[in-house]
């Protein structure tokens, strides 16, 4: 852990985290009103990283007879083409005002991909260059689509813990040490990743429910995402449920036990780690669900089939977890459900898109490959 720590560049951060959570002081600078101003021109792409639609769940509901109301938080909308775009451009202006970078600096981050996206993005508007360390676990798309950022990508190998020499954490760290004039912002650590979500994504999902939500449904992968969200909810509302989604393989959730097959490696990107990033407060989720990668690729399936929605298998494993949540807990036609889907579709086409991928996995079966249902139309 310590070994982000760098001792010739001590950190100017005036957030403090609290070792297994976020402290209670909220941002400096709360809003950057012109992010958050709508139907106006934008300066530049970075202005875009915001204001999400939140977009009712219809037949997904319908055909599995939940009742109560499903909104989704659609990430897949942003720029990068995730949530992540947020924390990027929020960590890189946070760094900038600490005075510890600035223009011509190099950015190094590890990341499953998606945070890689939105630094590349803001690296290009702001006039840094961008070095992403990466598992090769990750999909070819979100690697070709940072090097189309003019990103430059190192990659690491799959099946090694965070704290192996080889990891992409660690890879990060001796770059840093190599690179003068270089910085890590560190996703993992950096008190910016959820306050961007308490200060942003929680009140853009406030705003819009009005006041009204039984339960926020959100998978974890930093934690920033849900902590930041489920502090700026819990503060409001305090009644509401939060329910955190985390990969079979993976070590987040609570209690422990239900981690009983830790570590066992998951197809699901962007969600779960071997490790307890300081940004995730594991304590302010209500309940814990577990989720497989067949469930979660075939629930990312149907949001495109049942409701048009283009999006990535961690939301996949979100909206199966939300319906599952809201049968076990009763909610009826009168509750609200928020879900947040974290990324697009675009980053898996060779991947849960594919039938042949997904048939050689045994996630799905030779009788249900997704275009039979184009050829029966033909045949009928
Ligand atoms: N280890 C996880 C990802 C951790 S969260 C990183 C974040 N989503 C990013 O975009 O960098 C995995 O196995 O995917």
């Amino acid at each position: 852990d310590d070994d982000w720590e760098r001792p010739n560049r001590p950190s100017k951060c005036t957030y403090k985290l609290n070792g297994d959570g976020l402290a209670p002081q909220a941002s400096p600078h709360i809003h950057r009103d012109s992010y958050y101003r709508t139907g106006s021109i934008k300066p530049n792409i970075l202005y875009c990283m915001n204001d999400s639609p939140l977009i009712r769940i219809n037949r997904i509901t319908k055909n599995d007879g939940v009742p109560c109301e499903i909104l989704a938080k659609c990430e897949f909308f942003n720029p990068g083409g995730s949530v992540k775009d947020r924390i990027a451009v929020r960590m890189v202006e946070d760094a900038e005002e600490r005075g510890l970078i600035q223009p011509g600096w190099v950015l190094i981050e590890p990341t499953s991909g998606n945070t890689g996206i939105g630094i590349a993005i803001t690296c290009i508007v702001k006039g840094y260059r961008c070095v992403i360390v990466i598992s090769e676990k990750m999909s070819k798309e979100k690697v070709d689509i940072m090097k189309a950022l003019g990103a430059e990508i190192v990659q690491t190998p799959t099946s090694v813990s965070y704290d192996a020499p080889s990891s992409n954490y660690r890879m990060a760290s001796k770059l840093a040490n190599t690179i003068p004039k270089s910085h890590i912002l560190n996703q993992f650590r950096n008190a910016s990743n959820p306050i961007a979500h308490y200060d942003g994504t929680a009140e853009e999902i406030l705003n819009a429910c009005d006041g009204k939500l039984n339960m926020l449904v959100c998978s974890a992968g930093t934690g920033g995402t849900l902590s930041g969200i489920a502090r700026k909810i819990k503060e409001r509302l305090p009644d509401c449920l939060i329910v955190g989604v985390d990969p079979i393989g993976s070590i987040l959730a609570t209690p422990d036990e239900v981690n009983e097959t830790s570590t066992a490696f998951y197809e699901i990107e962007g969600i779960g780690d071997d490790f307890l990033p300081t940004t995730l407060d594991r304590k302010i989720v209500d309940k814990w669900y577990k989720v497989g990668d067949k469930e979660s690729f075939i629930m990312s399936r149907r949001l495109a089939r049942e409701e048009g929605f283009l999006c990535g298998g961690s939301s996949g494993a979100a909206m199966y977890c939300a319906i599952k949540a809201a049968k076990e807990f009763n909610l009826t036609a009168n509750m609200r459900v928020v879900v947040l889907l974290p990324d697009s579709i675009r980053n898996y086409m060779s991947k849960f898109l594919s039938d042949e991928w997904m048939i050689a996995r045994a996630f799905l079966d030779t009788q249900t490959k997704s275009h039979d249902y184009t050829w029966f139309i033909i045949i009928s």
